[in-house]
């Protein structure tokens, strides 16, 4: 059967985040203005995704740019959109403004705190010699029980949480510890071509998603966006592409890019005709969509830590571990907000409970934490449920042990005039905003050369992974 044909274009940009933001503009430089973003949600920004919450302008998803630029070394191209945009961030103090906790109220382990840093830094040197001398993988677990790192202990395990899980949205257990090294490494680590050891986070009213809306409503055209449309089939052949929405208009082009997120390429909730190759779902299935979620709460005045963070240990690993105050004079004075992060299998938990519940338990781990205050009723409670979310199904991506580079190439591989770009196809910079920008740049520019016809490159790919060595028997 042939569906009807309403619209024809030269590209169709699937998913109007980072990703497809900087391809539209891509294509636009390029002088190839016959396109069109297909966007589910009302705007731009995909998981940049601010929320008005007690009055101030809130961030569920990313808050922060995580390596900005030294001296006049390489710039995180994030930072660079935010000084063009006038973003107003303020720099977070992660590591030297930290109050510790655990179930008996203050107690201070600073000092084990500090050992989970160096032990981080020591798992990145040991993962680089590994790479050096083309060792297999292992979990980053494995990592730190080499280098002699145990956490055995409930304010050892928070701390080596806070290092890790707190990043990665995932355990030691659950991730690669040579993607995990790599990814702070090509993005914090100067010596390794990373941008800078800062990071900086939004406060800016407009949402920080203002930095793609910003750059977008330089050149985008309103025809060439599509706002509240959902991709319900993508159908590909050699001539094209022909995209499907939940209202029945069908959509073609010579050429498309889907940018949506490793999520919801692995949930059913986007059909592909003819399915895609075996090479392909493997990749997609075998990368990892963690999830990682803020749960802000608003009281009627402050009366927790001064310190910027807090680090609560509970029996539990992960267990309402990382606490953010922005009742702070470098984020909203006077605000009455915290927020509590979790990550990984316990936000999965946490989505799957009644807001009501989860509420009960934050204010149970405050009830720990400040045993000599009367905790009063919050004013207001809000958490974001990404792993549930249709649009996303997760934060970001997290490599696991058993993803190996071909499975990379793989992911990121177009199929005939299918594309494929987002954070998740980034080999340096997996699970962050640049990693999405670097992506909607490089891939599209290789769609160009394709449009342009000089010759349609098929990205990197393998039509099967072979055991890595050395595993070879
Ligand atoms: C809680 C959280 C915290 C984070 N913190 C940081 C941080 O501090 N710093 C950092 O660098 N990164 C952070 N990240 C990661 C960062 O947000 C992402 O890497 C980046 O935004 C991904 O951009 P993208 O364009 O690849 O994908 P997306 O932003 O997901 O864009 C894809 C778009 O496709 C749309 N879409 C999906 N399905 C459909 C459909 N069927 N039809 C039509 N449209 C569809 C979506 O609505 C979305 O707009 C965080 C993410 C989350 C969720």
């Amino acid at each position: 059967t042939t569906v009807p044909t309403t619209h024809k274009h030269k590209v169709l940009i699937l998913g109007g985040g980072v990703a497809g933001v900087v391809a539209a503009r891509t294509l636009h430089q390029n002088d190839i203005n016959d396109f069109v973003i297909i966007e589910a949600q009302g705007e731009l920004g995909g998981r940049m995704k601010s929320h008005v919450f007690a009055g101030k302008t809130i961030e569920l998803g990313a808050n922060w740019i995580q390596g900005t630029q030294s001296g006049d070394g390489p710039a995180n191209p994030i930072f660079e959109l935010a000084k063009k945009h006038k973003v107003q961030t303020h720099f977070n103090d992660w590591f030297d403004s930290v109050t510790t906790y655990d179930q008996t109220g203050a107690v201070d382990f600073l000092d084990v705190f500090d050992d989970s840093v160096d032990n981080y830094s020591d798992l990145t040197v040991l993962a680089g010699a590994r790479v050096a001398k083309k060792l297999v993988d292992t979990t980053a677990r494995t990592g730190y029980a080499l280098g002699r790192a145990k956490a055995e202990d409930a304010h050892s395990s928070a701390s080596e949480y806070y290092q890790f899980d707190w990043e990665y949205a995932q355990t030691p257990e659950q991730s690669s510890l040579i993607a995990s090294s790599w990814g702070n490494n090509f993005t914090y680590d100067t010596d390794e071509g990373g941008f800078s050891d800062d990071n900086q986070m939004s406060i800016d009213q407009r949402g920080f998603k203002t930095l793609i809306q910003q750059e977008a409503g330089e050149f985008l055209k309103q025809e060439q966006v599509m706002f509240n449309a959902t991709v319900k089939l993508i159908s590909y052949t050699n001539n094209g592409v022909n995209v499907t929405l939940a209202n029945g208009t069908s959509i073609f082009a010579d050429y498309a890019l889907c940018t949506f997120s490793l999520g919801v390429l692995q949930h059913d909730d986007v059909k592909f005709e003819p399915v895609l190759p075996d090479y392909k779902e493997e990749a997609i299935q075998s990368m990892t969509m963690a999830t990682y979620t803020k749960i802000f709460l608003q009281f009627p005045e402050k009366f927790w830590f001064d310190t910027e963070m807090a680090l609560y240990a509970d029996p539990v690993r992960g267990r309402y571990p990382v606490w953010q105050s922005l009742d702070h004079e470098n984020f909203f004075p006077g605000s009455g907000i915290v927020f509590v992060t979790v990550t990984g299998d316990f936000s999965e938990r946490v989505e799957a409970l009644p807001d009501l519940q989860v509420k009960k338990e934050v204010i149970g781990v405050l009830h720990s934490m400040f045993p000599n205050v009367t905790i009063p009723e919050p004013t207001d409670f809000f958490f974001q449920r990404w792993h549930a979310d249709p649009l996303f199904r997760g934060s970001y991506s997290n490599w696991p042990p058993s993803f190996t580079t071909p499975h990379l190439d793989n992911l990121r591989a177009n199929v005939g005039r299918l594309y494929f770009a987002g954070e998740a196809t980034s080999i340096k910079y997996f699970g962050f905003l640049h990693g999405a920008y670097f992506e909607g740049l490089e891939v599209t520019q290789a769609m160009v050369k394709c449009i342009r016809g000089g010759g349609c490159a098929q990205l990197r790919r393998v039509d099967e992974v072979k055991t890595a060595y050395p595993y070879v028997v």
